[in-house]
Protein backbone atom coordinates (compact mmCIF):
# COMPACT_ATOMS: atom_id res chain seq x y z
CA UNK A 1 0.00 0.00 0.00
CA UNK A 2 1.45 3.62 -0.54
CA UNK A 3 2.23 6.07 1.86
CA UNK A 4 1.63 9.59 2.66
CA UNK A 5 4.17 11.97 3.15
CA UNK A 6 3.62 11.85 7.05
CA UNK A 7 3.77 8.26 6.63
CA UNK A 8 7.15 8.04 4.80
CA UNK A 9 8.81 10.76 7.57
CA UNK A 10 7.70 8.79 10.29
CA UNK A 11 8.59 5.40 8.89
CA UNK A 12 12.04 7.11 8.24
CA UNK A 13 12.70 8.38 11.57
CA UNK A 14 11.17 5.62 13.74
CA UNK A 15 13.21 4.90 16.84
CA UNK A 16 10.92 2.74 18.78
CA UNK A 17 7.08 1.74 18.61
CA UNK A 18 6.13 1.64 22.46
CA UNK A 19 2.61 1.22 22.49
CA UNK A 20 0.76 0.15 19.04
CA UNK A 21 0.38 3.55 17.20
CA UNK A 22 2.41 5.35 19.49
CA UNK A 23 5.82 5.88 17.46
CA UNK A 24 9.53 8.01 18.77
CA UNK A 25 10.37 9.72 16.00
CA UNK A 26 14.07 10.82 16.09
CA UNK A 27 13.80 14.45 15.56
CA UNK A 28 16.10 16.93 13.23
CA UNK A 29 15.01 19.85 14.19
CA UNK A 30 13.77 21.30 17.64
CA UNK A 31 13.05 25.11 17.87
CA UNK A 32 12.55 27.65 20.64
CA UNK A 33 11.25 30.56 21.64
CA UNK A 34 11.61 32.80 24.51
CA UNK A 35 8.01 32.12 25.85
CA UNK A 36 7.76 28.35 26.04
CA UNK A 37 11.49 27.39 26.34
CA UNK A 38 12.45 28.91 29.75
CA UNK A 39 9.76 26.58 31.48
CA UNK A 40 11.65 23.67 29.66
CA UNK A 41 14.83 25.11 30.99
CA UNK A 42 14.13 25.43 34.30
CA UNK A 43 11.93 21.90 35.04
CA UNK A 44 15.66 20.26 32.83
CA UNK A 45 17.72 22.30 35.30
CA UNK A 46 15.52 21.38 38.64
CA UNK A 47 15.78 17.51 37.77
CA UNK A 48 19.56 18.05 36.92
CA UNK A 49 19.55 17.17 32.97
CA UNK A 50 20.41 20.49 31.79
CA UNK A 51 22.46 19.11 28.78
CA UNK A 52 20.84 19.28 24.95
CA UNK A 53 20.86 16.21 22.72
CA UNK A 54 22.89 18.22 19.94
CA UNK A 55 23.67 21.92 19.75
CA UNK A 56 23.44 21.84 16.11
CA UNK A 57 19.98 20.66 15.88
CA UNK A 58 18.50 23.02 17.89
CA UNK A 59 18.02 26.77 17.04
CA UNK A 60 17.03 29.45 19.39
CA UNK A 61 15.40 32.71 18.71
CA UNK A 62 13.54 35.33 21.43
CA UNK A 63 10.90 36.97 18.98
CA UNK A 64 7.31 37.21 20.69
CA UNK A 65 8.25 40.28 22.82
CA UNK A 66 11.54 42.16 21.56
CA UNK A 67 13.03 44.01 22.88
CA UNK A 68 12.27 43.17 26.38
CA UNK A 69 9.19 45.45 27.31
CA UNK A 70 9.63 44.82 31.60
CA UNK A 71 11.45 43.19 33.68
CA UNK A 72 9.47 39.44 33.40
CA UNK A 73 10.09 39.55 29.52
CA UNK A 74 13.54 40.49 30.20
CA UNK A 75 13.79 37.44 32.53
CA UNK A 76 12.63 35.17 29.72
CA UNK A 77 15.08 36.51 27.29
CA UNK A 78 17.67 36.05 29.78
CA UNK A 79 17.16 32.65 30.75
CA UNK A 80 16.88 31.67 26.96
CA UNK A 81 19.63 33.54 26.09
CA UNK A 82 22.02 32.01 28.69
CA UNK A 83 21.19 28.44 28.10
CA UNK A 84 21.99 29.20 24.33
CA UNK A 85 25.17 30.30 25.12
CA UNK A 86 26.09 27.84 27.78
CA UNK A 87 24.93 24.69 25.58
CA UNK A 88 27.08 26.70 22.33
CA UNK A 89 23.75 26.96 20.48
CA UNK A 90 25.40 28.49 17.65
CA UNK A 91 21.95 29.25 15.80
CA UNK A 92 20.57 31.65 18.34
CA UNK A 93 18.86 35.19 17.24
CA UNK A 94 18.85 37.70 19.35
CA UNK A 95 17.67 41.81 19.37
CA UNK A 96 19.27 42.95 16.09
CA UNK A 97 19.31 39.78 14.66
CA UNK A 98 16.21 38.55 15.57
CA UNK A 99 12.28 37.76 13.71
CA UNK A 100 9.90 35.61 13.93
CA UNK A 101 10.25 31.77 14.64
CA UNK A 102 8.38 31.08 11.24
CA UNK A 103 9.80 32.96 9.26
CA UNK A 104 13.43 33.00 10.52
CA UNK A 105 14.60 30.02 10.68
CA UNK A 106 12.70 28.28 6.93
CA UNK A 107 14.72 31.89 5.74
CA UNK A 108 18.41 30.35 6.96
CA UNK A 109 17.64 27.23 5.44
CA UNK A 110 17.19 24.86 8.76
CA UNK A 111 13.94 22.79 7.14
CA UNK A 112 14.07 20.51 4.89
CA UNK A 113 12.38 18.25 2.84
CA UNK A 114 11.88 15.04 5.06
CA UNK A 115 12.54 16.65 8.66
CA UNK A 116 11.06 16.25 11.96
CA UNK A 117 10.28 19.55 13.69
CA UNK A 118 8.78 20.40 16.81
CA UNK A 119 8.60 23.54 18.50
CA UNK A 120 6.31 24.26 21.61
CA UNK A 121 4.73 26.74 20.08
CA UNK A 122 1.28 26.10 17.97
CA UNK A 123 1.92 27.05 14.49
CA UNK A 124 5.47 25.08 13.66
CA UNK A 125 2.78 23.63 11.08
CA UNK A 126 3.76 26.22 9.20
CA UNK A 127 7.36 24.22 8.41
CA UNK A 128 5.70 21.42 6.52
CA UNK A 129 5.47 23.66 3.47
CA UNK A 130 8.75 22.22 2.81
CA UNK A 131 7.50 18.87 2.98
CA UNK A 132 8.71 18.19 6.50
CA UNK A 133 6.78 16.81 9.34
CA UNK A 134 6.56 19.28 11.75
CA UNK A 135 4.61 20.07 14.80
CA UNK A 136 4.14 22.11 17.83
CA UNK A 137 4.60 20.50 21.16
CA UNK A 138 3.96 21.35 25.17
CA UNK A 139 6.94 21.57 27.73
CA UNK A 140 7.14 18.00 28.30
CA UNK A 141 7.47 17.04 25.10
CA UNK A 142 9.72 20.16 24.35
CA UNK A 143 12.01 19.36 27.17
CA UNK A 144 12.44 14.98 25.68
CA UNK A 145 13.57 16.84 22.95
CA UNK A 146 16.00 19.33 23.78
CA UNK A 147 17.13 16.28 26.26
CA UNK A 148 17.43 13.20 23.97
CA UNK A 149 16.72 14.01 20.15
CA UNK A 150 13.17 12.11 19.93
CA UNK A 151 9.02 12.70 20.13
CA UNK A 152 6.46 10.40 20.54
CA UNK A 153 3.90 11.07 18.48
CA UNK A 154 0.38 8.79 17.24
CA UNK A 155 0.71 8.16 13.70
CA UNK A 156 -1.67 10.60 12.22
CA UNK A 157 -4.24 9.92 9.50
CA UNK A 158 -3.82 12.69 6.42
CA UNK A 159 -6.48 14.04 5.41
CA UNK A 160 -6.15 15.45 1.57
CA UNK A 161 -6.94 19.02 0.16
CA UNK A 162 -6.84 18.88 -4.12
CA UNK A 163 -6.99 23.10 -4.84
CA UNK A 164 -7.76 23.72 -8.40
CA UNK A 165 -8.26 26.23 -10.71
CA UNK A 166 -6.52 29.72 -10.58
CA UNK A 167 -6.58 32.31 -8.07
CA UNK A 168 -8.19 35.58 -9.65
CA UNK A 169 -5.96 38.85 -9.06
CA UNK A 170 -6.75 40.14 -5.84
CA UNK A 171 -7.50 36.68 -4.27
CA UNK A 172 -4.43 35.08 -2.34
CA UNK A 173 -3.08 31.89 -0.26
CA UNK A 174 -4.47 33.63 3.08
CA UNK A 175 -7.89 33.54 1.31
CA UNK A 176 -7.55 29.99 0.55
CA UNK A 177 -6.61 28.88 4.02
CA UNK A 178 -9.66 30.83 5.57
CA UNK A 179 -11.65 29.05 3.15
CA UNK A 180 -10.23 25.87 3.58
CA UNK A 181 -10.69 25.97 7.77
CA UNK A 182 -14.07 27.81 7.03
CA UNK A 183 -15.39 24.72 5.62
CA UNK A 184 -13.17 22.41 7.94
CA UNK A 185 -14.06 23.83 10.97
CA UNK A 186 -12.14 24.72 13.66
CA UNK A 187 -11.95 21.00 14.68
CA UNK A 188 -12.06 19.95 10.86
CA UNK A 189 -8.26 18.42 10.94
CA UNK A 190 -8.49 17.49 14.38
CA UNK A 191 -5.34 14.83 15.55
CA UNK A 192 -5.27 14.92 11.54
CA UNK A 193 -2.08 15.82 8.89
CA UNK A 194 -3.68 18.13 6.29
CA UNK A 195 -1.59 17.33 3.09
CA UNK A 196 -1.48 20.04 0.06
CA UNK A 197 -2.18 19.30 -3.21
CA UNK A 198 -2.87 20.49 -6.71
CA UNK A 199 -2.08 22.87 -9.41
CA UNK A 200 -2.82 25.55 -7.20
CA UNK A 201 0.27 24.52 -4.64
CA UNK A 202 2.69 24.11 -7.77
CA UNK A 203 2.12 27.98 -9.10
CA UNK A 204 2.86 28.83 -5.51
CA UNK A 205 5.95 30.33 -3.80
CA UNK A 206 7.47 29.35 -0.99
CA UNK A 207 6.40 32.06 1.18
CA UNK A 208 2.82 31.29 0.22
CA UNK A 209 3.00 27.80 0.99
CA UNK A 210 3.98 28.72 4.71
CA UNK A 211 0.70 31.36 5.23
CA UNK A 212 -1.34 27.86 4.08
CA UNK A 213 0.64 25.42 6.24
CA UNK A 214 0.64 28.31 9.07
CA UNK A 215 -2.76 27.88 9.75
CA UNK A 216 -3.24 24.02 9.74
CA UNK A 217 -3.49 24.46 13.49
CA UNK A 218 -6.62 26.65 13.20
CA UNK A 219 -8.39 23.48 11.68
CA UNK A 220 -6.85 21.55 14.24
CA UNK A 221 -4.29 20.30 12.03
CA UNK A 222 -1.13 18.66 13.76
CA UNK A 223 0.95 19.68 10.11
CA UNK A 224 0.40 20.94 6.64
CA UNK A 225 2.31 19.39 4.65
CA UNK A 226 3.14 20.29 0.92
CA UNK A 227 4.99 18.43 -1.24
CA UNK A 228 8.79 19.15 -2.31
CA UNK A 229 9.18 20.06 -5.91
CA UNK A 230 11.19 22.35 -8.07
CA UNK A 231 10.00 25.88 -6.06
CA UNK A 232 11.02 23.74 -2.59
CA UNK A 233 14.67 23.47 -3.77
CA UNK A 234 15.26 26.81 -5.72
CA UNK A 235 14.56 28.19 -2.25
CA UNK A 236 16.94 26.45 -0.60
CA UNK A 237 19.38 25.72 -3.22
CA UNK A 238 21.82 28.55 -1.04
CA UNK A 239 21.72 26.42 1.64
CA UNK A 240 21.92 22.79 -0.03
CA UNK A 241 24.38 23.60 -3.11
CA UNK A 242 27.36 22.01 -1.93
CA UNK A 243 25.43 18.86 -1.13
CA UNK A 244 24.12 18.16 -4.43
CA UNK A 245 25.65 18.70 -7.83
CA UNK A 246 22.38 20.02 -9.32
CA UNK A 247 18.70 21.29 -8.37
CA UNK A 248 17.63 18.61 -10.29
CA UNK A 249 19.72 15.91 -8.20
CA UNK A 250 18.23 17.39 -5.23
CA UNK A 251 14.68 17.32 -6.49
CA UNK A 252 15.57 13.56 -7.06
CA UNK A 253 16.29 13.29 -3.97
CA UNK A 254 13.61 15.26 -2.17
CA UNK A 255 11.01 13.45 -4.44
CA UNK A 256 11.37 10.48 -2.26
CA UNK A 257 9.06 12.08 0.41
CA UNK A 258 6.11 12.69 -2.21
CA UNK A 259 3.01 10.86 -1.51
CA UNK A 260 2.66 8.16 -3.41
CA UNK A 261 -0.20 8.04 -5.92
CA UNK A 262 -2.16 4.67 -4.13
CA UNK A 263 -1.55 6.28 -0.11
CA UNK A 264 -5.17 6.15 1.86
CA UNK A 265 -6.46 9.16 3.10
CA UNK A 266 -8.93 9.65 6.20
CA UNK A 267 -10.97 12.08 3.70
CA UNK A 268 -10.10 14.33 0.37
CA UNK A 269 -11.14 17.66 -0.45
CA UNK A 270 -11.23 18.82 -3.67
CA UNK A 271 -11.88 22.54 -3.63
CA UNK A 272 -11.59 24.88 -7.06
CA UNK A 273 -10.39 28.26 -6.27
CA UNK A 274 -11.31 30.28 -9.39
CA UNK A 275 -14.39 31.90 -7.92
CA UNK A 276 -13.00 32.22 -4.60
CA UNK A 277 -13.32 35.96 -2.85
CA UNK A 278 -11.11 37.65 -0.71
CA UNK A 279 -11.76 36.02 3.02
CA UNK A 280 -12.44 37.67 6.43
CA UNK A 281 -13.13 36.26 9.55
CA UNK A 282 -16.27 37.76 11.80
CA UNK A 283 -16.01 36.87 15.64
CA UNK A 284 -13.53 34.37 17.56
CA UNK A 285 -12.95 32.11 15.86
CA UNK A 286 -10.78 31.37 12.77
CA UNK A 287 -13.66 29.48 10.82
CA UNK A 288 -15.79 32.07 11.18
CA UNK A 289 -15.15 33.33 7.57
CA UNK A 290 -17.44 35.41 4.97
CA UNK A 291 -16.47 37.13 1.48
CA UNK A 292 -15.19 40.12 2.00
CA UNK A 293 -18.38 41.67 0.16
CA UNK A 294 -20.59 40.60 3.29
CA UNK A 295 -17.83 42.59 5.72
CA UNK A 296 -17.10 45.58 3.98
CA UNK A 297 -18.19 48.96 5.73
CA UNK A 298 -17.22 47.62 9.16
CA UNK A 299 -15.22 49.96 11.31
CA UNK A 300 -11.51 49.41 11.69
CA UNK A 301 -9.35 50.82 14.66
CA UNK A 302 -5.78 49.32 13.60
CA UNK A 303 -4.68 47.39 10.99
CA UNK A 304 -1.86 44.86 11.32
CA UNK A 305 0.27 43.59 8.60
CA UNK A 306 3.01 40.71 9.94
CA UNK A 307 3.31 37.70 12.18
CA UNK A 308 4.11 34.44 11.03
CA UNK A 309 1.38 33.83 8.66
CA UNK A 310 1.27 36.93 6.69
CA UNK A 311 4.77 39.22 7.64
CA UNK A 312 7.11 37.81 4.67
CA UNK A 313 8.13 40.11 1.71
CA UNK A 314 5.71 38.96 -0.72
CA UNK A 315 2.67 40.24 1.90
CA UNK A 316 4.95 43.59 2.32
CA UNK A 317 4.55 43.77 -1.42
CA UNK A 318 1.30 43.23 -1.72
CA UNK A 319 0.09 45.50 0.69
CA UNK A 320 2.29 48.20 -0.70
CA UNK A 321 0.79 47.98 -4.31
CA UNK A 322 -2.55 49.60 -2.89
CA UNK A 323 -0.73 51.61 -0.15
CA UNK A 324 1.72 53.33 -2.69
CA UNK A 325 0.58 56.89 -3.52
CA UNK A 326 -2.22 56.44 -0.57
CA UNK A 327 -2.50 57.73 3.03
CA UNK A 328 -4.16 55.52 5.46
CA UNK A 329 -7.81 56.67 7.10
CA UNK A 330 -7.25 59.40 9.73
CA UNK A 331 -8.82 57.28 12.26
CA UNK A 332 -7.09 54.36 12.00
CA UNK A 333 -3.49 53.56 13.60
CA UNK A 334 -1.75 51.23 10.81
CA UNK A 335 1.20 49.03 12.18
CA UNK A 336 3.66 46.63 10.01
CA UNK A 337 6.13 44.35 11.57
CA UNK A 338 8.23 42.75 8.49
CA UNK A 339 9.13 39.15 9.94
CA UNK A 340 12.78 39.11 9.68
CA UNK A 341 15.31 41.67 9.61
CA UNK A 342 16.29 39.85 6.12
CA UNK A 343 12.42 40.55 4.77
CA UNK A 344 13.12 44.35 6.42
CA UNK A 345 16.19 44.97 4.68
CA UNK A 346 14.72 44.02 1.37
CA UNK A 347 11.56 45.55 1.68
CA UNK A 348 13.72 48.65 2.73
CA UNK A 349 15.71 48.12 -0.57
CA UNK A 350 12.12 47.93 -2.58
CA UNK A 351 10.92 51.34 -1.17
CA UNK A 352 8.30 49.12 0.49
CA UNK A 353 9.46 50.59 3.93
CA UNK A 354 9.10 54.04 2.05
CA UNK A 355 5.34 53.80 1.05
CA UNK A 356 4.37 52.44 4.42
CA UNK A 357 5.81 55.32 6.06
CA UNK A 358 4.16 57.44 3.43
CA UNK A 359 0.87 56.19 3.83
CA UNK A 360 1.12 56.80 7.54
CA UNK A 361 1.96 53.49 9.32
CA UNK A 362 4.65 53.08 11.84
CA UNK A 363 7.14 50.51 10.95
CA UNK A 364 8.35 48.33 13.89
CA UNK A 365 11.25 45.84 14.15
CA UNK A 366 10.57 41.88 13.51
CA UNK A 367 8.68 40.62 16.25
CA UNK A 368 5.25 39.04 17.23
CA UNK A 369 4.66 41.62 19.59
CA UNK A 370 0.94 42.83 18.56
CA UNK A 371 -0.14 39.42 17.09
CA UNK A 372 -1.08 38.01 20.75
CA UNK A 373 -1.23 41.22 22.60
CA UNK A 374 1.96 41.49 24.36
CA UNK A 375 3.27 44.67 22.96
CA UNK A 376 3.69 46.92 19.96
CA UNK A 377 0.07 47.45 19.02
CA UNK A 378 -2.45 46.00 22.32
CA UNK A 379 -6.07 47.23 21.51
CA UNK A 380 -7.77 48.71 23.96
CA UNK A 381 -11.50 47.08 25.03
CA UNK A 382 -13.85 47.75 21.91
CA UNK A 383 -11.15 48.59 19.82
CA UNK A 384 -11.25 46.51 15.97
CA UNK A 385 -8.22 45.56 13.97
CA UNK A 386 -7.48 44.08 10.70
CA UNK A 387 -4.89 41.66 10.89
CA UNK A 388 -2.64 39.22 8.65
CA UNK A 389 -2.54 37.11 11.49
CA UNK A 390 -3.81 33.87 12.12
CA UNK A 391 -6.03 33.99 15.14
CA UNK A 392 -8.93 35.72 16.41
CA UNK A 393 -9.60 34.48 19.85
CA UNK A 394 -11.73 36.92 22.00
CA UNK A 395 -9.25 39.44 23.35
CA UNK A 396 -6.28 37.79 21.08
CA UNK A 397 -4.96 41.28 20.54
CA UNK A 398 -5.87 43.08 23.72
CA UNK A 399 -8.76 42.67 26.04
CA UNK A 400 -12.36 43.63 24.90
CA UNK A 401 -10.74 43.87 21.17
CA UNK A 402 -11.86 42.62 18.28
CA UNK A 403 -9.47 40.54 15.34
CA UNK A 404 -10.90 40.78 11.53
CA UNK A 405 -8.39 38.25 9.62
CA UNK A 406 -7.54 39.02 6.14
CA UNK A 407 -4.77 38.86 3.57
CA UNK A 408 -2.39 42.01 3.17
CA UNK A 409 -4.11 42.98 0.31
CA UNK A 410 -7.80 43.68 2.55
CA UNK A 411 -5.93 45.15 5.29
CA UNK A 412 -4.00 47.56 3.43
CA UNK A 413 -7.23 48.62 1.62
CA UNK A 414 -8.85 48.53 5.05
CA UNK A 415 -6.05 51.33 6.41
CA UNK A 416 -6.67 53.80 3.64
CA UNK A 417 -10.96 53.56 3.68
CA UNK A 418 -10.50 52.86 7.85
CA UNK A 419 -13.40 50.34 7.20
CA UNK A 420 -13.06 46.70 5.73
CA UNK A 421 -12.54 46.89 2.09
CA UNK A 422 -12.01 44.38 -0.74
CA UNK A 423 -8.50 45.66 -2.07
CA UNK A 424 -9.59 44.85 -5.77
CA UNK A 425 -11.82 47.84 -5.89
CA UNK A 426 -8.79 49.85 -4.95
CA UNK A 427 -6.64 48.61 -7.37
CA UNK A 428 -9.11 49.38 -10.25
CA UNK A 429 -8.96 53.33 -9.40
CA UNK A 430 -5.85 54.78 -9.85
CA UNK A 431 -4.03 56.23 -6.85
CA UNK A 432 -3.52 60.15 -6.27
C1 LIG B 1 3.50 31.87 22.87
C2 LIG B 1 3.13 30.64 22.13
C3 LIG B 1 3.01 29.50 23.08
C4 LIG B 1 1.89 30.83 21.27
C5 LIG B 1 1.55 29.59 20.44
O1 LIG B 1 1.94 28.46 20.70
O2 LIG B 1 0.87 29.70 19.49
C6 LIG B 1 1.98 32.03 20.35
O3 LIG B 1 2.95 31.91 19.39
C7 LIG B 1 0.64 32.32 19.77
O4 LIG B 1 0.53 32.46 18.56
O5 LIG B 1 -0.31 32.45 20.55
S1 LIG C 1 3.54 35.71 14.95
FE1 LIG C 1 1.76 35.36 16.25
S2 LIG C 1 1.00 33.34 15.71
FE2 LIG C 1 3.09 33.52 14.92
S3 LIG C 1 4.40 32.63 16.49
FE3 LIG C 1 4.28 34.85 16.86
S4 LIG C 1 2.58 35.10 18.30
FE4 LIG C 1 2.39 33.05 17.45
Amino acid sequence: MGQTIAEKIFAAHLRDEPFPGTKVLDLDRVLCHEITTPVAIADLEWRGKDRVFDPDKIKAVIDHVTPSKDSKTALQAKILRDWARRHRIRDFFDVGRNGVCHAIFPEKGYIRPGFTVIMGDSHTCTHGAFGAFAAGVGTTDLEVGILKGVCAFREPKTIRINLTGELSEGVYAKDVILHVIGQLGVNGATDRVIEFHGPVIAGMSMESRMTLCNMAIEAGGTCGICEPDRVTVDYLWPFIKDEFESPEAALAEYRRWCADPDAEYAKVFDFDVSSLEPQVTYGYKPDCVKPVAEMAGQRVDQVYIGSCTNGRIEDLREAARILRGRKIADSVRGIVSPATPQIFRQALAEGIIDVFMEAGFCVTNPTCGACLGMSNGVLAEGEVCAATTNRNFNGRMGKGGMVHLMSPATAAASAVTGVITDARELLRQPAA
